[in-house]
């Protein structure tokens, strides 16, 4: 009998809890228990968190709204929002919506070896983002062309041979290689050799998967995250050991160019003449470690890792998969390249310039990018003291409100015929500045305002250069009809096998 009862004392206890959490809220604020939502969201956050784990979330999100309207119950105190008004309020410049403890479930628990993206402080946050700024502008951007350019190279050199031997291939996965060896260039002036291997050699891809299976859900039950940090942490395959190798692995390469610095400071000068972001960093570090410290550089190099590879890489198979599946479009791109290579302005090796100025190509990447969206959750905030009034209703500080790209996406109001894949979309809007404005400002596929992605630069650098070269270059065919994704979080196609053919005029 005692037996029983201990077992079931912690269930009742956790229904008593949230019971009195619903009496609090039907007295002190009643009009929330009225925005509607899936009966058991009312309860527990196990609803949200087993919608997740399913890996579909972006779609649940939109069918979600289609079925309860603007604001929907996704879990206890947390509100998905699908409103053009909302975006400005909770994301805009200046706004005191902090992110949520969501994302304690990207950070280490030992605050010094946190992320910029992870940090929930917003004071904290703006004085580090500082530090980084001028290392992600647009102006810093040339420096960086050469690496892009090296890597591009061998990218299109793998699919040339599997041209050759008419192999099919996962474009997915060489993507990934390709985003991955960027970023390892351009941060440490190194790439990982995965384009050469072909395959994840310091396990850093892996790495990167673990981090995101494990940081999502377990994000959802933040006060949880600790405690399963450490005990997971001894496995191998678990996302804590995921993270740990991705900040051994920075923490190698910062000793490492630490100590060629020191055994030969012209070696250190050498080097710092490739522009990539540690030299950068140990040169700032140097000039003041007062202002960037070693945790600064720590801090920057798993950034880039867990945030600047996969998302790219997710894009880049976008951009190609829709131009796959719409012959038109891509015949119109194609028409594009060639005039301008006719004009003399296409290189061989596509500039970022040159890219920048071709509208089609920018269109199409802005459309695919609409379409399918990197990121695959709400972007939750906490409300600011005061509370804030959104969509007709009060929400007291404290509430956690988030907008998922891929709902601000489908919203026909402002996307009308959102599921087709239509680059002319944006070219049809600068004849009218007011829904271009409107569309401008539901597009957030790098997030937005003072948290908004700050390798959004080197990303457009990345896509636009090799986008247009391999579309000149190769006749890609699908291999099947429609793939099949997986959102955790990044929501990234599972198989997007390709052949490829050397095209004629290449
Ligand atoms: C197409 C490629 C990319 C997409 C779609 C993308 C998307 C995003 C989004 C949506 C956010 C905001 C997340 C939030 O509010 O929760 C973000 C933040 C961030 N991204 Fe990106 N990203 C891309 C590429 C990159 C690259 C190449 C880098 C690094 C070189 C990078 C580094 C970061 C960092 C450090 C943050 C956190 C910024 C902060 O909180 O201040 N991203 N990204």
């Amino acid at each position: 009998m005692y037996l029983l009862v201990l077992l079931i004392l912690p269930f009742i206890l956790y229904t008593a809890t949230r019971l009195a959490r619903l009496i609090r809220t039907a007295l002190v604020n009643p009009y929330l228990l009225a925005i509607p939502g899936p009966f058991l969201a009312r309860f527990t956050r196990l609803w949200y968190f087993s919608h997740v784990r399913k890996g579909h979330f972006e779609w649940d999100n939109i069918n979600l709204h289609a079925r309860y309207g603007p604001v929907v119950r996704l879990a206890p105190n947390h509100y998905s929002i699908s409103d053009r008004a909302a975006v400005k309020t909770i994301y805009g410049p200046g706004s005191q919506f902090a992110k949520s403890a969501w994302y304690d479930g990207w950070s280490h628990p030992d605050p010094n070896k946190t992320s910029l993206f992870a940090d929930r402080n917003i004071k904290r946050h703006a004085e580090a983002k500082k530090r980084y700024s001028s290392l992600y502008s647009m102006t810093s951007l040339i420096h960086y062309e050469d690496f892009v350019d090296r890597c591009a190279d061998i990218f299109t050199q793998r699919v040339a041979e599997f041209a050759r031997q008419g192999e099919s291939f996962n474009l997915g996965h060489w993507f990934q290689c390709y985003a991955f060896d960027v970023i390892g260039d351009i941060t440490f002036g190194q790439r990982f050799g995965f384009l050469d291997q072909g395959q994840d050699m310091e396990g850093a891809i892996n790495a990167v998967e673990k981090v995101m299976n494990f940081s999502t859900l377990v994000g959802i039950y933040p006060e949880w995250r600790s405690i399963l940090y450490h005990t997971l942490g001894r496995f191998n395959l678990s996302g804590p050991s995921g993270r740990s190798l991705i900040i051994r692995y920075v923490e190698d390469k910062i000793q490492k160019f630490n100590s060629r610095v020191k055994s030969s400071p012209e070696t250190g000068q050498g080097a710092l003449q490739t522009q990539a972001f540690l030299e950068k960093m140990v040169l700032a570090r140097d000039k003041d470690p007062n202002k960037v410290g070693d945790r600064h550089l720590l801090m920057m190099g798993v950034s880039n890792l867990t945030a600047g590879s996969d998302t790219t890489s997710v894009s880049l198979s976008s951009i190609m998969y829709e131009l796959l599946r719409n012959p038109t479009v891509l015949r119109r791109l194609r028409q594009e390249i060639s005039e301008f290579t006719e004009q003399g302005r296409c290189s061989t090796r596509v500039t970022f310039k040159e890219s920048q100025e071709m509208p089609y190509l920018q269109a199409v990447m802005k459309e695919a990018i609409r379409m399918h969206s990197a990121t695959g959750l709400p972007l939750w905030r906490v409300v600011p003291a005061g509370g804030a009034e959104i969509s007709g209703h009060f929400f007291p500080e404290g509430t956690v409100l988030g907008i998922n790209t891929w709902v601000a996406h489908y919203d026909e109001r402002v996307f009308p015929d959102a599921k087709a894949f239509r680059p002319e979309r944006w070219i049809e809007a600068e004849s009218n500045p007011e829904t271009l404005k409107v569309m401008n400002e539901m597009y957030m596929p790098f997030g937005l305002g003072s948290r908004t992605c700050i390798g959004k630069h080197i990303s457009i650098l990345e896509m636009s250069k090799l986008i247009p070269r391999i579309v000149r270059d190769f006749d890609f065919e699908l291999e099947n009809e429609a793939w099949t994704t997986r959102n955790t979080w990044f929501v990234k196609s599972t198989e997007f096998v390709v052949k490829a053919e050397l095209r004629k005029s290449s």
